[in-house]
């Protein structure tokens, strides 16, 4: 059940806008893998909704909103508005896939590469462009949030509003026989805005994959949403039943688009928050300002009783806090920020999963992704069965994932080593902090994710009509710090991003060790079925030198340059 067309998506609006301000252009799949996007919620006192395309209306977009955010409780009588400012939104069944917008500075621990950064720019964010895994941390990870100083971040908590957010749909009878997925009701939500589903299909190599980890002593677990995530699973994908992609614009503005107290304001850009005295010596934002596409620049006031929702994203939050004068004084005053704020922490304590890749030659007639550039015709048969009946290869995001503890994969000289690399805490991470995590390590709770992309991924041998798989590796709580500021006084300019990828000791060893022990996934019999030879990194590598090397030479922290 489709939910929304885009006609609907974007419903025409009534008075007091003329349609042309809604433009189903919007809906152009590639326009929208390159779109710059913004979101900002303004809560204001106000009374009128719909979508503005600022683009193509500049005038009047600007006199709407100097009509409708700047005036006077007489013009505005009464309801609480909600403006969400941005740039495009993606087509429903779409695979939207926006290129790298960022870059981190060279990371002198990793052979000084320049680590690409993607992000969604496009209404929805991240959840218009990412990997549709649904999934939910160990019950630690979250009892940890509240633990370091944030109430109400707790496991109990999250776990209730992680359900209240979702559907879980259950999957067709024919798929849960054959791939035996479970769904336990008490672990989720039935009745949320968020779709979630199993697809109706997983490549063969997944269940080899789910076999090999058997094989090596993983252990299976039919729920990993209740709080223990160890071992391999099925995952849910934020899909609908349809397996159109679900996103948050999906789930959380379609409903409410026909709302008569949303504006939703395309094609615009805010450049940095307003921000005023408040009493005590404190600040409150009272607005932003809006840049349109011809580079004017409209304010945007709210009311009295309104408030200025930041929700910008890990990279894009800091930096528009920084360009409002809240941050760092030092760093403000060096680019003639009037300092709103001196608040040191702002763009502080950034941390980063990394990720690494090994790339295997599938055995014919085993076939990946890789197929469809070979064979034109499976390509075509596969799309048409999803576009008809929402069947096949192309209903498959990410249906597999396997969370290991370091007990798993490191023996018992290893894990004296590691517990004599985790005596010294390394820069930058609070010591409360590093004794949480050194904890969870040692008390069996997941640190590596392994995952596998269906598709040749990383290295320099593809060969044509080859079809290939990979195994990412990524380690989940890295003890490297960094930090993203800006150093321009533009929203246009990226920010300096430095993660710091691999600079504490710890980070370096257990990657190593941990893409190292991914080998043992191909040692299988389970695996050895299917897979012809490891193309990357190749057995050359063997020493913990040489994996350590191949971790700094490879490293990633944004999955997407591998997505297909
Ligand atoms: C390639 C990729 C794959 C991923 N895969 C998965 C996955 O499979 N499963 C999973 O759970 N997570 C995945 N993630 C992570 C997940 O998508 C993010 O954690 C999540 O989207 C973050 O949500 P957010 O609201 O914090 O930020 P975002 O989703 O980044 O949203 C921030 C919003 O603020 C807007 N914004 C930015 N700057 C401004 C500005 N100046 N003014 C106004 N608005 C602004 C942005 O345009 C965006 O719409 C992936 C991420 C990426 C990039």
């Amino acid at each position: 059940m489709e939910r929304l067309t885009p006609e609907k998506h974007f419903p025409v609006p009534s008075s007091p806008l003329p349609s042309t301000l809604t433009s189903k252009a919007e809906y152009t799949p590639f326009a929208m893998q390159f779109a710059r996007f913004f979101t900002i919620l303004v809560h204001v006192g106000v009374s009128l909704a719909t979508l503005v395309d600022l683009d193509s209306s500049p005038e009047l977009g600007k006199r709407f909103l100097s009509q409708k955010f700047e005036s006077s409780q007489e013009v505005v009588p009464q309801g609480l508005l909600s403006l969400v400012v941005s740039l495009k939104s993606i087509p429903r069944n779409g695979s939207s896939f926006s290129r790298p917008e960022d870059q981190t500075d060279p990371q002198v621990h990793a052979s000084n590469q320049s680590i690409n950064l993607s992000s969604g720019k496009v209404l929805g964010g991240g959840s218009a462009v990412n990997g549709l895994v649904w999934s939910r941390p160990p019950k630690r990870d979250w009892d940890d949030f509240a633990q370091l100083g944030s109430p109400g971040w707790d496991w109990e908590t999250l776990f209730k509003s992680s359900r209240k957010s979702e559907t879980v749909n259950a999957p067709a009878a024919p798929f849960a026989r054959e791939y035996g997925y479970t769904i336990e009701p008490t672990s989720h939500g039935h009745s949320g805005p968020v779709d979630a589903s199993y697809p109706p299909f997983i490549p063969l190599q997944y269940l080899k994959f789910i076999d090999a980890a058997l094989e090596l002593g993983h252990p299976l677990n039919p729920d990993p949403y209740a709080g223990n995530n160890t071992g391999v699973s099925f995952s849910l994908s934020s899909q609908t039943p349809q397996n159109t992609r679900e996103t948050s614009e999906f789930a959380y503005l379609d409903p409410v688009l026909h709302s008569e107290n949303l504006l939703v304001c395309i094609h615009a850009l805010v450049t940095k928050l307003d921000i005023s005295s408040a009493p005590k010596g404190q600040i409150k934002s009272t607005g932003v300002e809006v840049k349109f596409p011809d580079g004017s620049l409209v304010s945007v006031k709210i009311k009295s009783h309104g408030e200025v929702i930041l929700s910008a994203g890990a990279i894009r939050t800091p930096q528009l806090l920084e360009l409002s004068g809240i941050g760092n004084k030092e760093i403000l005053r060096k680019l003639n920020i009037p300092v709103k704020l001196d608040l040191p922490g702002v763009g502080e304590n950034y941390k980063d999963h990394p990720i690494t890749i090994m790339t295997y030659k599938l055995k014919p007639p085993f076939l990946s992704f890789d197929a469809f550039a070979i064979n034109a015709t499976l390509k075509q048969e596969q799309q048409e069965l999803y576009e008809k009946k929402r069947l096949g290869w192309l209903t498959f995001a990410q249906g597999v994932l396997n969370f290991a503890t370091a007990q798993t994969i490191l023996n018992e000289k290893e894990l004296q080593m590691a517990d004599k690399l985790l005596q010294i805490k390394p820069d930058g991470i609070s010591q409360e902090e590093f004794d949480l995590t050194k904890k969870k390590i040692f008390d069996g709770i997941p640190q590596v994710e392994y995952f596998m992309f269906n598709t040749f991924s990383a290295g320099s041998n593809k060969e044509n009509n080859t079809n290939y798989v990979s195994l990412a590796i990524s380690t989940h709580h890295p003890l490297s710090r960094g930090s993203i500021h800006i150093n321009t006084t533009s929203i246009d300019d990226h920010p300096k991003i430095n993660p710091n990828v691999l600079k504490s000791e710890w980070d370096t060893w257990f990657l190593a060790k941990a893409t190292a022990y991914g080998r043992r996934f191909s040692e299988t019999v389970s695996f050895k079925e299917i897979i012809d030879e490891e193309v990357f990194p190749g057995l050359d590598v063997q020493t913990d030198e040489q994996w350590q090397q191949f971790i700094k030479d490879t490293i990633n922290i944004d999955v997407k340059s591998w997505m297909t």
